[in-house]
């Protein structure tokens, strides 16, 4: 069977999106796997699927798909991906598009300088539902790894996320302790693993070792639990520029509770058809 598909990419973290209403697609981790690879396959960070909706007052689902065959429950970048194809596939002509995901419903505003603005949900730090082994929630905990003690922020943003605060991205140990971290058993889903550079109250740098990916260019999601774990760390402010090795974000948050809200760009690279 052959299967239409676009190459997307956010910041560099890129996606192959398909169009799963109008074709009939079984996302066997197998078969996600060999999409992902770089020389077998089209070659991706994550695999997205655009489905009929399943949740009330939204239009479509949002499935993600690692590029290790995982099925997650959140991706920024690649919701705003999903709003770009879902218009340029006609299969929609919102400019404000409620969508279905594992993590709930999100919402995703094509703005007219062509940047997309997600309603990204309400972060979430008590350790249970993140999930992450805490006895009590914290704005940072201490984390032993084999022979080394570290500090770390834990947030959910539908999905896990540690994050360090580093000096120097530029020289953080993200390849180091990046797997030794996202296997970590106090985080019993696996985790994303964030290194943070803050350089001021409204800029930080950021790179993210990508749990079922690896390092990727950009992590929306990292991005996100990454200023909540500055901010209620009392490190940061309510509106954020993330610079990641691909490109930037701005991240906008009142503070626990509150609707968190993420902007930046999504593009599409080439379309393709594949057998399957
Ligand atoms: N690796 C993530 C999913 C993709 C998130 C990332 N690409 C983003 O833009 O948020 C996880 O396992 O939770």
């Amino acid at each position: 069977m052959r299967l239409r598909f676009t190459k997307m990419q956010g910041l560099g973290n890129d996606f192959a999106v398909f169009d799963a209403i109008s074709q009939t697609i079984d996302p066997d981790p197998g078969w996600i796997r060999r999409l992902a690879d770089r020389r077998f396959g089209i070659g991706c960070d994550q695999v997205l699927l655009v489905e009929p909706p399943r949740l009330p007052d939204t239009d479509f689902h949002y499935r993600i798909f690692n590029a290790d065959g995982s099925e997650v429950e959140q991706c920024g970048n690649g919701a705003r991906c999903f709003a770009r194809f879902v218009r340029d596939q006609g299969m929609t002509d919102k400019d404000a598009i409620p969508v279905g995901t594992a993590a709930g419903a999100i919402r995703l505003h094509l703005e007219p300088n062509g940047q997309v603005r997600v309603d990204m949900g309400v972060p979430i730090l008590e350790p249970a539902r993140i999930p992450f082994v805490a006895d009590q929630q914290a704005s940072s905990y201490a984390l032993a790894l084999d022979d080394e003690a570290l500090t770390i922020g834990a947030v959910s943003m539908g999905n896990p996320h540690a994050v360090l605060q580093v000096e120097d991205v530029d020289t953080a140990p993200v390849a180091r302790l990046g797997p030794r971290i996202e296997i970590h058993p106090r985080f019993p889903q696996r985790v994303n693993v964030g290194f943070m550079q803050i350089l001021d109250s409204r800029h930080i740098r950021l790179r993210v070792f990508e749990r079922g990916a690896g390092e990727t260019l950009a992590c929306g999601t990292g991005a996100c639990a990454a200023v909540v774990s500055g901010r209620v760390r009392g490190r940061l402010e309510d509106r954020v520029q993330v610079k990641l090795p691909g490109g930037g974000l701005v991240i906008e948050w009142d503070g626990p509770g509150k609707t968190l809200w993420m902007t930046g760009p999504a593009e599409s690279v080439f379309h393709g058809e594949i057998d399957r």
